[in-house]
This record gives C-alpha cells, sequence and structure tokens, in this order.
C-alpha cells in the first residue's frame, strides 16, 4: 500500500477485493522492474514523510513566496541527497517525487545534457564537476522574443575578437532577448546560450556558448548582462514555481573555448571548422528531452486517471430506489467509455516511454560508433511521440477534471494545477504542430524512396509492404475477431500508410514540394498522428510478447491494450473509413468489442489506478486519495483557504457594509 499518508479506514477496499490480478506483479509490469518499483516506493516515502516537501497550501502562496518555497524544497532536496548518498537514479526520482517545477529541473535536465552531448572531452571535465557539485548554476538559452520555433532564425551573435582570443555575445535587437528558460530569471548563475556565431566576417549559424551570468560571490548579474523574470503564468501555484526568464547581452566578452566545441570548433586564428558529423547533432539535447517527455507524460496521466478513478468509484448519484443504494458514478457506461480510454492511454505510454529509452539509447551507441543512419528516424520517433502524448495528456488531464465534476475544479483535487503545470508540454521542447510536421517531412521522404526500391526500416518498415496494404481488406467479421492483434495492426498501418501515400501524391500534383508541402500541412499533420499512433500500438503489443509475470496481469493488460487501439479507431473512424481500410460494419463492430472489454475492466480500475504506485502525497488530491476518504478531507480542506482566517472578511467595512446600509435606505424611499 503506497498511501503512507492515508486514512485508517479503505473505503476502496471493496473495490480492491473485486480485482482479477495481482497488483504487487502490475507494479513491477508498470515500473518495469522490480528494482525500479522499490527505488520508486522508497524515494516516494522519503519526500512523502518530510515536513519541507509539503504542498498542501502550494496554490494559496504568492508568486514571491511560491518561488522562495521552491529554492528551499530544492536545498533541502540536495542536502538529502548528498546527506544519504543517493545514487543517480534515486536522486532524480527524489526530485520528481518532490512535484516542484524549479531550476534544477533545467540544471539537470537540459545544461548538464547539452554540455556532455555538445562539449569536448577536456570542456566536459571541466564543466561537469562544477555542476554536479551545484558549484554552478544552469540553464538552456535557447528560445528568444522573437523566435522559438525556428531556431534557424535566432538573433543573438557571438562575434569572434581574435585579437583577444574572445567571444563577444550581443543582443542585437530587442527580439533577440533570450526569453523563456527555466531557471533563467533569479537562480542560474550560468547558461548554454544558443547564437549566431560570426567570425572573419561570415555567419555560421547556431551554436552553442557556456556564458557566466551571475556573480559567484554575490549573484549580482554580471557586467553587460541584463536579467529578469518574464511574468506569471497559467494557473495558480503550477508552473509559477519557475523562474522562466528574459537575458540581454551587451557586447559581453567570453572566452573562445567557451564554445561548446564537440562537432565544430574554432581556431585560434578564428578559422571555422567543422567536423564530420551531421549538423543536426547540435538539437541533440532537444532530441533527449523530448524522449524524456514521453516518459513524463505517462506519469502526468496516471496521475490524473488515479485521481479521476478513484473519486468515480466514490463518488454516488442517482438510482437510488425506495431508500437503497445510490450508483457510483463509475458504473455510468458514459464516464466507463471517457475514462478507461484514458487509463489504457497511460499504460500505452508508459511502454512506448520505455522503449523510446531504448531507442535513444541505441541511437546514442551508433552515433558514438559515427553510424549516423538513424539520426532522423530518432528524431521523428522522439519529435511526433513527444507531440502525440503530450496533447493527448493535456485533453486527458482536463477530462478528468470534469469526470471529477464539480469537486474536480477545486485546487484540492489537485487536478487544475496538474493541468496548468502540464500544459505547457504542448509548447515547449518544440511546439507540437512544428513536431508533427517534421515527422510528415520524414515520412514524404520515406514514401518518395519508396519508388526507387529503398526499403524502410525501424518504425517505417511497414510501408515496405506497400503492395499489400494499399489494397488490403479487413476480414474482421465479429466484434471478437477486434480482439486479433494481426486484425488490429494490418488497418493501423494500412490507415498510416494510405494517408502518407495520399498526402504525398497530392503535394507532387502541386506546382512545388515547397507549395505542396504548405497547402496540405493540415492532411500531413493527420498523417503524422496516424503514423505516430501506430508505433504506440505497435510498442504495446510487443510488450505483450515480453515475459510478463504475476497472476492475470497479462490478461488486464492485453485489455488495456486493445481498448487503447480500438478506442483509437473509434475516435478516428473517418480516417479508416474514407482510406477504405474498414467498413462501416466493421466499425460498428469495434466499438461492440469497446463495451465489451470496458465492462471487463470495471472490476479492476481501481486495482489498476493502485498499481501506479502514487503516494497521496505525490498525487495531492482528496480526491484521489488511496483511502477513498473524500468528504471529510475536502470539508477540511475548505477551512484551510486564506479567505476563512476570518469569519468576516477584509473588505467588509469598506465595501459591503456601505452597500449594505445603502440599500437599506433605498428600500424606506
Ligand atoms: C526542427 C525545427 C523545427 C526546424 O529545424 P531547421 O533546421 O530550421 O529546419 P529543417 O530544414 O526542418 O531541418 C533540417 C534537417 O534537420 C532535421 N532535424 C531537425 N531537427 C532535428 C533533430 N533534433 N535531430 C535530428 N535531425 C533534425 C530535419 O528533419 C531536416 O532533415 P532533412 O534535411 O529533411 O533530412 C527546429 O527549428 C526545432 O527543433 N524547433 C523547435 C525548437 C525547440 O524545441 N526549442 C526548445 C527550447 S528548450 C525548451 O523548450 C525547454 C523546456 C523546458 C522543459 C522543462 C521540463 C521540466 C519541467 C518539469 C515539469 C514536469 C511536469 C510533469 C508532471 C508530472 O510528472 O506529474
Ligand atoms: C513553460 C515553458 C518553458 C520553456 N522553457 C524553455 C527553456 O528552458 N529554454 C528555452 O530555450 N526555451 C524554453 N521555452 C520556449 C519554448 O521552447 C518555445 O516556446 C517553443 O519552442 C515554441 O516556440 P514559440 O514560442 O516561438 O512558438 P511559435 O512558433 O511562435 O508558435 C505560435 C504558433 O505558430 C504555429 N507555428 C509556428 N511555426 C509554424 C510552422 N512552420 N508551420 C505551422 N505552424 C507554425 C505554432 O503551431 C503555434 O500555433 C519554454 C516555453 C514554455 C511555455
Amino acid at each position: 500500500m503506497a498511501a503512507v499518508d492515508g486514512g485508517e479506514v479503505d473505503h476502496l477496499a471493496g473495490e480492491r477485493a473485486t480485482a482479477h490480478f495481482d497488483v504487487d506483479a502490475m507494479k513491477v509490469a508498470w515500473a518495469g522492474s522490480r528494482h525500479a518499483v522499490e527505488v520508486n516506493d522508497r524515494m516516494a516515502r522519503l519526500v512523502a514523510s518530510d515536513p519541507v516537501f509539503r504542498k498542501d497550501t502550494r496554490t494559496m502562496l504568492s508568486r514571491k513566496e511560491l518561488f522562495k518555497d521552491t529554492l528551499k524544497k530544492a536545498a533541502h532536496a540536495w542536502k538529502r541527497i548528498v546527506e544519504l548518498r543517493l545514487t543517480e537514479e534515486e536522486a532524480n526520482l527524489l526530485r520528481l517525487y518532490v512535484d516542484q517545477p524549479g531550476y534544477v529541473d533545467l540544471h539537470w535536465g537540459m545544461f548538464v545534457p547539452a554540455i556532455k552531448g555538445q562539449g569536448t572531452e577536456e570542456q566536459q571535465k571541466k564543466w561537469v564537476p562544477m555542476a554536479y557539485k551545484f558549484q554552478i548554476i544552469g540553464c538552456y538559452a535557447q528560445t528568444e522574443l522573437g523566435h522559438g520555433s525556428n531556431v534557424q532564425g535566432l538573433e543573438t551573435t557571438a562575434t569572434f575578437d581574435p585579437n583577444t582570443d574572445e567571444f563577444v555575445v550581443h543582443s542585437p535587437t530587442l527580439t533577440s532577448s533570450k526569453w523563456w528558460p527555466g531557471g533563467l530569471g533569479k537562480a542560474s548563475t550560468h547558461a548554454v546560450v544558443y547564437a549566431r556565431l560570426i567570425t572573419q566576417g561570415k555567419d555560421y549559424g547556431i551554436h552553442g556558448f557556456i556564458v557566466q551570468l551571475r556573480s559567484l560571490d554575490d549573484h549580482s548579474p554580471l557586467p553587460g548582462i541584463t536579467l529578469g523574470d518574464i511574468g506569471g503564468k497559467f494557473g495558480s501555484g503550477a508552473y509559477n514555481s519557475m523562474d522562466n526568464g528574459v537575458l540581454r547581452f551587451d557586447h559581453v566578452r567570453i572566452p573562445r573555448d567557451q564554445m561548446l566545441m564537440r562537432l565544430s570548433q574554432v581556431t585560434r586564428e578564428g578559422k571555422y571548422v567543422h567536423s564530420d558529423v551531421p549538423k543536426q547533432l547540435l538539437y541533440g539535447t532537444m532530441v533527449y528531452v523530448r524522449q524524456t517527455i514521453v516518459a513524463d507524460a505517462s506519469k502526468a496521466l496516471s496521475r490524473a486517471v488515479c485521481i479521476a478513478v478513484r473519486y468515480s468509484a466514490i463518488r454516488k448519484q442517482f438510482g437510488s430506489q425506495a431508500g437503497g443504494p445510490e450508483t457510483q458514478v463509475l458504473n455510468y457506461k458514459t464516464q466507463q467509455s471517457r475514462l478507461f480510454p484514458l487509463l489504457a492511454s497511460a499504460y500505452a505510454y508508459r511502454f512506448v516511454g520505455e522503449w523510446l529509452k531504448w531507442l535513444y539509447t541505441d541511437v546514442m551507441q551508433k552515433l558514438e560508433a559515427k553510424d549516423y543512419s538513424t539520426l532522423p528516424e530518432a528524431h521523428a520517433c522522439t519529435a511526433g511521440l513527444k507531440s502525440v502524448t503530450t496533447s493527448a495528456t493535456a485533453d486527458a488531464i482536463e477530462e478528468c477534471r470534469k469526470l471529477c465534476g464539480g469537486h474536480g475544479y477545486l485546487n484540492s483535487s489537485g487536478l487544475p494545477e496538474l493541468f496548468a503545470v502540464y500544459v505547457p508540454a504542448c509548447t515547449y521542447e518544440g511546439d507540437n504542430v512544428v513536431l508533427l510536421l517534421q515527422v510528415a517531412r520524414f515520412l514524404m521522404k520515406t514514401v518518395s524512396q519508396l519508388a526507387s526500391g529503398k526499403q524502410p526500416v525501424g518504425t517505417t518498415a511497414y510501408m515496405g509492404n506497400i503492395q499489400y496494404l494499399m489494397q488490403c481488406k479487413s476480414a474482421v467479421n465479429t466484434a471478437g475477431d477486434w480482439l486479433n492483434p494481426a486484425a488490429i495492426k494490418e488497418v493501423f498501418e494500412a490507415r498510416a500508410l494510405r494517408m502518407a501515400v495520399n498526402c504525398a501524391q497530392n503535394i507532387s500534383k502541386a506546382p512545388s514540394q515547397e507549395e505542396g508541402f504548405s497547402e496540405l500541412s493540415p492532411d500531413l499533420l493527420e498523417s503524422a498522428v496516424a503514423h505516430v499512433q501506430l508505433i504506440i500500438v505497435t510498442k504495446f503489443f510487443e510488450k505483450l510478447q515480453q515475459d510478463i509475470i504475476g497472476h492475470g496481469v497479462k490478461e488486464q493488460l492485453q485489455n488495456l491494450c486493445n481498448i487503447y487501439a480500438l478506442f483509437l479507431l473509434h475516435k478516428h473512424l473517418g480516417d479508416f473509413l474514407s482510406t477504405g481500410c474498414i467498413t462501416p460494419k466493421q466499425g460498428a463492430l469495434a466499438n461492440e468489442q469497446l463495451g465489451r472489454l470496458y465492462a471487463q475492466v470495471r472490476p479492476n480500475a481501481v486495482a489498476l489506478v493502485d498499481a501506479f504506485d502514487y503516494t497521496d502525497h505525490y498525487l495531492s488530491s482528496v480526491l484521489g486519495r488511496y483511502d477513498g476518504d473524500v468528504y471529510p478531507a475536502l470539508y477540511a480542506e475548505a477551512w484551510k483557504d486564506p479567505l476563512n482566517e476570518t469569519v468576516i472578511p477584509d473588505g467588509y467595512q469598506e465595501h459591503l457594509r456601505p452597500l449594505l446600509k445603502q440599500q437599506l435606505k433605498f428600500s424606506r424611499l
């Protein structure tokens, strides 16, 4: 039982008793290994039992209080990490369970990886140990006021001065001000800054530079540097704990060796030398972070679903006949058809995230061996999966809020803050539409190469089966036929390929490739989504081929996999019908099968969210409590609001009393 701070009575015990599978074994399937369950559990409990990490009044803090609280938590987390000699894995989990976005996320998540990925060995030796000991704090300063998506459009310059062996970093325009980097506003001492490299009078485009921003003695900005926070953001609490910042340079000088020189170098004389590697490796940090964002999607989604499932099992409305019990809202078919696909998606994203991590590691090993052939696929997969999983997760958190009715709108439900923290994931690390267009570009290239006989590999290997997939007809005859993985895979492959080929054919009719791509971009987005959904479905099926232990675990995962796939089929029925992959009758059969699968999930629903193994602290939701003791908690929570500190509100004397008195006079007239 994960709820270290839960109550004594288990109101959900009846729900837990109906589960048809071993929850502890499902925890292992979810976390990836028994070791992962153990270490997650230990770190989550460590955080939950430490009063410094409390977050129950976070949404009531002012911005300044919230930021200071974030600094305090980050420093305390670091103290615990050092005192307890936590491993890197444990430390990362501890920070995850502290659950408050802050400068440390960018320090560990982007600054250090950027130096490791783009710095020479010498540069890594110099900077990484300082970062690891927190002697410096770093952020990732790429985006500017005028440009975020278009990285090649950035305006900050770094001009080499051979007289002093330095780069002069400068913000030539207002729009070149760095704008958004997390941790930049108030905390960071250093940044990896992306700027146009100019040497010997030539602009060589965007490169990374390590720039010190603040004094290590008193934290004041160094000469020529203007720094600040960009202001309050969406929602209370939420991402406002982060000091997203603005930064301007006025001819700031840095030594030449602070250019990140793994991919290209500038010599003492000012000669630009580009190593024999693809330029796109400059974007490597983004590929790395996009991959981690997919893993985060399953975390955020499973959190929201856990709250909505538990509360739906507690909440009762209607159905009382002659004083009999009312119906748990979880028993309503509409509630199930809205909620269970989200539960299935949480599992699907968890497994595709696991696979993406493997893919990333594999590609990195190949790059080390100077094999760059898989880089385009790694970019397409990370970009596409980041886009599809974050968009769906943001929508799903909002759906979970609605699934919790009015109480879901209270901050104490945890859902408004979760949504506000999560929704920028659709924008940061690449706007989701911009990223899907990158996937579409990759798909169009792959389709065009089919004609020349080039055999596609990896996640596009299915396209090699073009002769069959362009004309096949689904053989599904009964609802039960939709439980056959081959039947599902075939229609997902045919849909993705036909949509891509249709786009490619239409583009070829345009006056130019570029015009065609632009004109068809709405269709290209849908084509990219179809391809990415196929990847997620395929990876879920592949997960089921692995050795899955524990009573009933595989059966539950099979149900969830089928729900995920058939729900997508139902949602995107237009795609499947218009491409001729299925008939309307087969679409109806898929929906019939979905209903049956929901009925099978119903008795297992609470246990399936218990398998996420979240503490009440991490969930921070009165509705999602492990013990289901929702109403006393809701009632108690209300009294914590600052408005309830006094019975008569501030402002009564100035604004309420005169009004009430005036109305009294008026009514006497
Ligand atoms: C890709 C672009 C859009 C365009 O690139 P560009 O070079 O201009 O143009 P193209 O011609 O299209 O591309 C040229 C070729 O290069 C290929 N390419 C492009 N990118 C890559 C790449 N990355 N790798 C490999 N190859 C690449 C492309 O395919 C072309 O190939 P070809 O010629 O066709 O063969 C680019 O401009 C771009 O990437 N734009 C997006 C910009 C971006 O992403 N910026 C990110 C800035 S950093 C940021 O946003 C940071 C965010 C902070 C996140 C912090 C997270 C922590 C928060 C914690 C809270 C978590 C909450 C969780 C809650 C819970 O758990 O409960
Ligand atoms: C919370 C948060 C944290 C961030 N942290 C960091 C950080 O640490 N470091 C950092 O450097 N940056 C950071 N960013 C910036 C982030 O990476 C950018 O905001 C993001 O890349 C989107 O770029 P943009 O803001 O320029 O959007 P824009 O590109 O201006 O997008 C505006 C609209 O235009 C559309 N659009 C743009 N280009 C195209 C196109 N080619 N075709 C079709 N439609 C298009 C988009 O879909 C969108 O609808 C952060 C942003 C946020 C919100």
